[in-house]
């Protein structure tokens, strides 16, 4: 992967009217069998543009670029890389993970409840032997070089996500601090003040934001002032070996003498879902496809024992628990072309309304 990613980019895009570069490389990677998946009806490729808020921007900038160079020298857009093999064959194993976890979870109603795509792969099938309710179908992927880079406080833009995702996130390397930060609701604002937490995440290590973590935590990779060297525990591939850039590890003294690495590497798995395809996405005034927000500020919980603020418990998913929380009150859809026109957009936003979007099936009644 630290190979893969010599290859990849920085996004850009604009904050008001400057251009600005992510201080860490990004690649979005899909996953073959969704290529070909009659359901997604070849709109993945153009779905994977808009994976987040960076490189959504990012993508237009280089389509721009693209089309540019399309006139001038017929040059062919770069399309959207399928999961190399290590990759395919991590994903089967965070697969498992991630629905066993699941398992043990309340939905939300609006969590996506249709049949996750079909998989060859029986071997995977949860150890709790329930049923797969999740899969992956596209990977974003970061590398950080050393303590300085890092991504900003941010939530994954849920355009194609959809409420309440599932998002799974392998770490690679060396190990690095991810920092949640609520965003308090409006209401509570004058009563208590925002929960953050440091998660360290080592090399080989799973973090899974659950449903309702986008809806309720902005999410980073700090800087940090020092960082440790990662030195694999094992010895590395024969290609490293035979390039002459690392000697053979079996010994103590080759372990010594390898080269650490600064870098970290995550690949986060996530579920692109069908009902949240490009051809859904409503358009803004601007003519660009819009991106999808939870409102985060306006969120209820609900506890099982007191009656929420503001808004009614939601329906259809059964007895309310200690589970049933941060319930968003609205998901907008808003005006995202600033990004790509110097900052500026044309301010269009609307609620999302599921029902007449004609979205689902969901895991719950909506
Ligand atoms: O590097 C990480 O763990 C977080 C990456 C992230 O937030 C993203 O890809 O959206
Ligand atoms: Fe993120």
């Amino acid at each position: 992967m630290l190979d893969l990613s010599r290859d990849w980019d920085r996004n850009r895009w604009y904050l008001f009217d400057r251009l600005v570069e992510s201080p860490h490389k990004t690649c979005f990677f899909v996953r073959q069998q969704t290529l070909d998946s009659p359901e997604w009806a070849g709109e993945m490729e153009e779905a994977t543009r808009f994976w987040s808020n960076q490189a959504f921007l990012c993508k237009i900038i280089l389509d721009l670029m693209a089309f540019r160079l399309r006139r001038y020298n017929g040059a062919a857009e770069k399309s959207t890389p399928v999961f190399p093999p290590a990759m395919e064959e991590a994903c089967k194993y965070v697969e498992r993970i991630v629905n066993e976890e699941m398992h043990k979870r309340t939905r939300f109603p609006l969590e996506w409840g249709g049949e996750p795509p079909k998989s060859s792969d029986e071997d995977f099938a949860p150890t709790d032997g329930k049923k797969i309710i999740w899969r992956a179908n596209v990977a974003a992927s970061n590398c950080y070089e050393g303590a300085k880079e890092t991504v900003g406080f941010h939530t994954d833009a849920l355009t194609h996500l959809g409420p309440y995702p599932t998002i799974a996130s392998l770490s690679l390397g060396t190990s690095r601090i991810f920092r949640l930060r609520e965003v308090v609701p409006s209401d509570e604002n004058e009563t208590r003040s925002a929960r953050t937490f440091n998660i360290p995440m080592p090399h080989n290590s799973l973090t899974i934001m659950h449903a309702s973590c986008q809806e309720t935590f902005k999410h980073s990779v700090p800087p940090q002032r020092t960082i440790d060297l990662f030195h694999p525990p094992f010895p590395p591939p024969l290609s490293l070996k035979n390039s002459g850039q690392s000697r053979d590890c079996n010994d103590e003294e080759g372990k010594q003498n390898q080269p650490g690495s600064n870098a970290r590497i995550n690949i986060t798995f996530r579920f692109f879902r069908p009902d949240f395809r490009p051809s859904t996405t409503p358009q803004c005034k601007c003519g660009v496809a819009c991106v999808l927000r939870p409102d985060m500020k306006n969120r209820y919980t609900y506890d099982g024992s007191s009656t929420s603020k503001g808004s009614s418990e939601p329906t259809g998913s059964g007895k309310p628990d200690s589970t049933r929380r941060n319930v968003v009150s609205k998901y907008w859809w808003t005006c995202h072309a600033g990004a790509q026109n110097e900052g500026k957009g044309c301010g269009m936003w609307k609620v999302m309304d599921a029902k007449a979007e004609g979205r689902g099936p969901f895991a719950g009644d909506v």
